[in-house]
């Protein structure tokens, strides 16, 4: 973390101290053009002179900024993520090794932002792959992913981001934080002990890379991560049964949203943007390829009560229960609601369609329906974290009948119905489904 402060406190520098007096290269020119016109005709240079003395005794007052002096300037004001965690640790919001976990995180969704934003150059199949829907990319989300919550031994590490070159000994990856003991991804069966760690075991559940199919379409995808502490009674310390040891990383995993430590995504679209949660509010960050870093850009970022778009996937309505059929067909009655009926936005990747309905208000919803009981998105690694963001920005995340954050999981792909953002519009859900008079 040291490091990326001191990078950037240069380029700080750099830019100042190349930068000139404004002044000087605004006004030079214009004096030397009024000596000549004053010599050619002394009376109407004299009257042309005055707005001149004005801009002069301006310059010389204030010099006008350029635009490298403006953004030095500027950069003196931003936050960037690394700062911002340290001021958490600062006021004993966060430890530093959970600070550490989040950071590496960061470090991962970077790289997948490169890999997304380099897609359709660096692999002419796209992201999503010949070989099957899902694709490659997820797969190299995840490992980039898996990398930085690892600590792996020298030998395993496949040189990427290690940290020999760096003089901090070989297997030793700058971006591995080693403070994670179980993760978790979307795209695997079960989820890993991880075999080394400094210190620290947090659990790490994520989705590496949400609505992958969109990605050859250069449509919006993202990566959702949330991040636990382990289960008292699970350690898996010295634990040589393999068997026991996975039953031991399931249970570790399988924890309610409402103990995460901490939730976030990624959004990687027309910019790279961070949101996350430790349970203070909700922050988010922009990409700032210029100099690497994530830029605080929506501090304590609230969903507005109420939103007049929703975000469904309204192929499925014949599969839908009556009472869901009933509810989105009330948002379509124009006279319901003041003469306009609401909007309807559907991207099919939730990140891009969460953080839309984060900013304005709305609400997204992933029903249940006669084929998939349970709808389609998974507890663990979507529902959970969304419904922690929603919830600490004053919105809410629920299945319809129960708050998500209450569930504990039972398995650890486990899908639950979702329908999260601005207050009014999921308690008005919730009144229609459970047949209950409207909010007010
Ligand atoms: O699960 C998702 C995308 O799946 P994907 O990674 O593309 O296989 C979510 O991001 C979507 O919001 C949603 O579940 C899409 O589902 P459909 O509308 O395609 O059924």
């Amino acid at each position: 973390m040291a490091a990326s402060i001191a990078t950037v406190s240069m380029q700080r520098c750099g830019a100042a101290c190349s930068t000139k007096p404004a002044g000087q290269v605004l006004v030079v020119p214009a004096l030397r053009s009024a000596a000549a016109a004053f010599r050619a005709s002394p009376a109407a240079a004299a009257r042309r002179a005055a707005p001149l003395r004005a801009v002069v005794a301006q310059a010389v007052a204030a010099p006008a900024a350029t635009p490298a002096a403006t953004s030095a300037k500027s950069q003196y004001e931003l936050q960037t993520l690394t700062t911002w965690l340290l001021d958490l640790e600062k006021n004993a919001v966060i430890d530093n090794e959970l600070a550490a976990v989040i950071s590496s995180i960061a470090t991962a969704c970077k790289q997948i932002g490169s890999l997304v934003n380099r897609a359709g150059i660096s692999n002419p199949h796209g992201l999503a792959g010949p070989e099957n829907g899902a694709g490659r990319g997820p797969e190299e989300a995840g490992r980039h992913l898996k990398r930085g919550l690892r600590k792996l031994p020298a030998q395993q590490w496949d040189g990427a981001g290690s940290g020999a070159a760096a003089g901090l000994g070989p297997g030793v990856g700058l971006a591995a934080c080693g403070r994670t003991g179980v993760i978790a991804s979307e795209e695997e069966d079960l989820p890993v002990a991880v075999e080394e760690t400094f210190s620290g075991e947090y659990v790490v559940v994520f989705d590496p890379l949400d609505g992958s199919s969109n990605i050859d379409a250069g449509i919006s995808v993202g990566s959702i991560f949330g991040i636990y502490e382990p289960s008292p009674e699970c350690s898996i310390e010295d634990m040589d049964d393999p068997e026991e040891m996975m039953k031991k990383c399931v249970l570790n995993v399988c924890q309610a949203g409402n103990e995460l430590l901490c939730a976030g995504y990624t959004l990687y679209s027309s910019a790279t943007i961070l949101v996350l949660t430790v349970g203070k509010g909700v922050y988010g960050f922009t990409f700032d390829p210029l100099i690497g870093e994530f830029i605080l850009s929506h501090p304590n970022i609230r969903i507005p009560d109420k939103g007049k778009i929703y975000s469904f996937n309204e192929g499925n309505y014949q599969m839908w229960s009556e009472e869901q059929k009933k509810y989105i067909d009330s948002l379509k009655y124009p006279e319901k609601w003041g003469g306009k009926p609401y909007s309807s936005r559907y991207i099919g990747s939730l990140v891009g369609d969460f953080h839309r309905t984060l900013l304005y208000g709305g609400i997204y919803g992933y029903p249940g329906d006669a084929k998939n009981t349970n709808g389609k998105l998974r507890l663990l690694y979507e529902c959970a974290p969304m419904s922690m963001i929603a919830e600490q920005a004053g919105g809410k995340g629920s299945t319809g009948f129960q708050r998500v954050l209450d569930i504990v999981p039972e398995a650890v792909h486990q899908r639950v119905p979702l329908f999260c953002g601005s207050k009014w519009e999921v308690e008005y859900l919730e009144s229609v489904l459970q047949g209950k008079p409207e909010p007010k």
